[in-house]
């Protein structure tokens, strides 16, 4: 019998899919320009079902002839110029107008606009973007689909039935990581998020919101074992914690996992000997630029990535250590040292709204611009399980957008501003004591100056204006006339006269 659907690219993503997609009984016509990663594949199908779900094929043409007619094919290959060979690969080896091609990479979401009308007539150029790490794509990731909506009709069944499943009263993830053995209850993690590019945008700012949701925690983390002189395991202990209320999320739990390893070589925790020097494979930067062009502030993300940059300039941050100094250590007392974990519970929950909201609103301007209509209760819905940034409290997302989908901002959804208001005194007071003490909290803190921001009807532009004008005559609308109306001022003339530019 012929085989459901082609998949090519077997390394840790792939294999996974592929797998995945075999245990929801869809047979597999394989391929890997490294036939090691074939024989895998099939030696991992067989082992965990004693049957040939996953055919390996020893190259495209092959695989092209075990596919039912139209023909769907998955790429899971790394972003970027492997993509166009693959896609000119297979047109050479017979992909036709009818047949389905879908990128599950990280690519940049300009890429696959551009691949999808360059690829127009000759194969439908079809993309979904996968959340979740190997675990995630092997027992259900969270897919965001873009592209022609007649080709997602072809694929929903398919993504719906591999992808997380979350309870429909709870909200929360409904997991099970047997080989065999697929979550089929549950609303599946995989929806169809609009025209090309829509779903790498959308996963983008996932990942975005995920560089700014890990440096938090990293924030957190660095001031309990500073401030506090906390061992690795007892900040586990307070993170698991943390887990079970508000802040219970995926990252929250593997980071008290991290913490609490224990490294055998070293005698002494895992975290101890990893080297702080963060790496990067480019979706925050893109989030960050992104922001900046459509001029949608995200200083969380943006933060987030710059950070990591930090990291990376290690060398000169140790020659650095030697010629500056921070303030003198501070011995607080018991209940300082509590009230400091408590406040920073508060501040970490007060940021993460704050870079989700950033997000979302980011989402929204670009939708403007590339007159894509997002449904964002449904994007916080399929990532509430399966995907890297999953966290109860996107059920609170999705809640907000529900009650009104063109909120402007995640802050003035009525749960959330009252979320803020009632946490924000601790989020100040652990900032300035992390300040006080010399202890960076870059997105905490930019953070709180967001809110902050966004929260005033007035901001110091005003000064930034007349400073504009005064140096390079770009002129100021005034507050008591029409905004459209441009003023300048005549600095060098006698009592500074003010005349419409
Ligand atoms: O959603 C996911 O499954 C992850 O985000 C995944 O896409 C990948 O792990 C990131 O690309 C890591 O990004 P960095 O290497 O830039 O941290």
């Amino acid at each position: 019998a012929p085989y459901d659907v082609g998949f090519v690219g077997l390394g840790v993503m792939g294999k996974s899919l592929v797998l995945n997609l075999a245990d929801n009984g869809y047979r597999v016509a394989a391929f890997d320009l490294d036939a090691d990663k074939i024989t895998a594949v099939e030696a991992q199908d067989q082992a965990e079902s004693q049957s040939r779900r996953v055919l390996g094929c020893p190259n495209l043409a092959t695989l092209l002839a075990q596919l039912t007619a139209p023909r769907l094919v998955v790429l899971s290959i790394p972003a970027g110029a492997a993509v166009d060979a693959v896609c000119e690969q297979l047109l050479a080896a017979g992909i036709g107008p009818d047949d389905v091609v879908v990128d599950t990479g990280n690519s940049l979401w300009t890429d696959t606009v551009k691949r999808e009308a360059h690829y127009r007539g000759q194969f439908h150029f079809f993309s979904t973007a996968v959340s979740g790490g190997e675990v995630g794509a092997r027992f259900g990731p969270s897919l965001m689909a873009s592209g022609d909506a007649r080709a997602w009709q072809r694929l929903a069944p398919l993504w719906q039935a591999i992808a997380a499943k979350v309870d429909p009263d709870s909200g929360k993830p409904i997991e099970r990581f047997e080989p065999g053995n697929p979550v089929r209850e549950g609303e599946p993690c995989a929806a169809y998020i609009g025209p090309a590019g829509a779903g790498h945008y959308v996963k983008m700012v996932h990942n975005g919101i995920e560089y700014a949701d890990m440096q938090l925690i990293c924030e957190a983390y660095h001031i309990l074992r500073t401030a506090l002189g906390l061992t690795p395991a007892e900040i586990a202990a307070i993170f698991r914690r943390w887990n079970a209320g508000v802040l219970d999320s995926y990252l929250m739990a593997i980071s008290a996992e991290v913490l609490d390893t224990w490294d055998e070589a070293s005698d002494g925790p895992l975290v101890d000997v990893i080297l702080d020097k963060a790496g990067q494979k480019g979706t925050g930067l893109w989030t960050a630029v992104s922001s900046l062009e459509l001029g949608c502030p995200a200083p969380t993300i943006a933060q987030a990535v710059y950070a990591r940059a930090l990291s990376g300039q290690r060398a000169e941050r140790l020659a650095a250590a030697e010629l500056l100094r921070g303030p003198e250590p501070v011995a607080l007392s018991d209940a300082e040292r509590e009230a400091l974990i408590e406040q920073l519970h508060d501040a970490l929950y007060c940021a993460k709204i704050c870079a989700y909201a950033q997000g979302f609103q980011l989402m929204a301007s670009a939708a403007k611009v590339q007159g894509w209509t997002l449904d964002f209760a449904a994007i916080a819905r399929i990532w509430r399980a399966g995907c890297i940034i999953r966290a109860v409290f996107l059920q609170s997302i999705a809640a907000a957008y529900e009650r009104d989908d063109s909120l402007a901002n995640l802050l003035v959804d009525p749960f959330f501003t009252e979320q803020l208001h009632r946490y924000q005194g601790n989020w100040r007071r652990a900032i300035a004591q992390a300040t006080l003490l010399g202890i960076p909290c870059g997105a905490l803190s930019a953070s709180l100056a967001y809110f902050d921001s966004y929260r005033l009807g007035t901001l110091p532009a005003n000064l930034l204006q007349g400073q504009r004008d005064f140096f390079g005559a770009h002129g100021f609308a005034r507050t008591d006339r029409d905004e459209g109306a441009r003023f300048h001022v005549d600095w060098s003339a006698p009592g500074r006269p003010v005349r419409p530019a």
